[in-house]
């Protein structure tokens, strides 16, 4: 079974280092001229699925957006999925778990594991309960050839507080997460599996991101401040790991499927750019 970072690192090479998110947040259904209601959810996934489906990288569904209809809007979420793998791209499914190592488990089974309906090539987790407690989740998507992206420092200016806290031996909370994720990508080659969130918005990190052997999802560019440019000042010599990950932004072009490639295609010259300035 070929591992996610290889598949990540050759989807890049592809297609070019973007990761582009399915948020249908009320207002872009309602700029799209589509109800905010079950049919309208279908109708916006099922166009940035096959707009972009066979040519960006890596799509992220954020599971918020389809949750709140329920047991239906799940369904277009399962729907979604197939569909994006059915096209090439590769899934992170964006619902940053997180809980005791036996609930974490169920979540493993539930995204990682290939017989599940929301099978995914990737999830985001959160390490609020330890990284450790996320180990049922590395070792099923070691097992089948899936990803783990865990938060350790968000795009959210509240998150700071947090991340950048220092623990007993020194180390920012930060800094201990990408270490230990740093412990499970070692020797992994060309690129490990389990990712980091850093935000392309937290300016410098303060962190050493060198032994991290791992992709870093960078979420916060477009609508929330970011640019491709401060990508630069964020990774410093990191940046050949770094998937950029744009949503409102691209998704604002739609809903021609036209606009929503040409926005995709800009985002990635933007990235490439930014990214060939290590
Ligand atoms: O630190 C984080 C982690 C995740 N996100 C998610 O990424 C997208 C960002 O959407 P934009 O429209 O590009 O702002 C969204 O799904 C967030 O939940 C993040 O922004 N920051």
């Amino acid at each position: 079974m070929e591992s996610f970072g290889a598949r990540l690192h050759r989807a890049v090479d592809e297609r070019g280092p973007l990761c582009v998110g399915i948020d249908p947040h009320p207002a872009l259904l309602a700029r799209w001229g589509l109800a905010d209601d079950v049919a309208g959810l279908s109708r916006f996934a099922r166009t940035v699925v096959e707009a972009l489906g066979d040519r960006v990288a890596v799509v992220k569904p954020q599971s918020a957006f389809f949750e709140r209809f329920g047991s239906q809007g799940v369904a277009v979420l399962e729907s979604t999925i197939r569909q994006l793998r059915d096209r090439g791209s590769l899934v992170l499914l964006d619902v940053k778990r997180g809980d005791i190592g036996s609930t974490v488990h169920a979540y493993a089974s539930a995204y990682l594991d290939p017989s599940s309906p929301m099978y995914v090539d990737a999830v985001t987790a959160s390490p609020f309960l330890g990284v450790g407690s996320l180990a049922p989740m590395f070792d099923l998507a070691a097992e089948h050839g899936g990803g783990v992206f865990v938060l350790a420092l968000t795009s959210n200016p509240e998150g700071a507080a947090v991340q950048r806290a220092r623990t007993a031996d020194g180390r920012t909370v930060a800094q201990q997460v990408l270490d230990e994720i740093a412990q499970l990508n070692m020797g992994a080659e060309p690129l490990g599996s389990i990712g980091a969130v850093i935000g392309a918005t937290v300016g410098e990190t303060g962190c050493d991101l060198s032994a991290v052997n791992g992709p870093l999802l960078a979420p916060g560019l477009g609508a929330q401040g970011a640019t491709a440019a401060d990508l630069r000042v964020v990774f410093g010599t990191a940046l050949p790991a770094v998937l950029p990950s744009y949503s409102r932004e691209v998704l604002g072009a739609g809903p021609d499927p036209e606009a929503l490639r040409a926005a995709a295609d800009r985002a990635v010259v933007d990235c490439r750019a930014a990214l060939a300035m290590s």
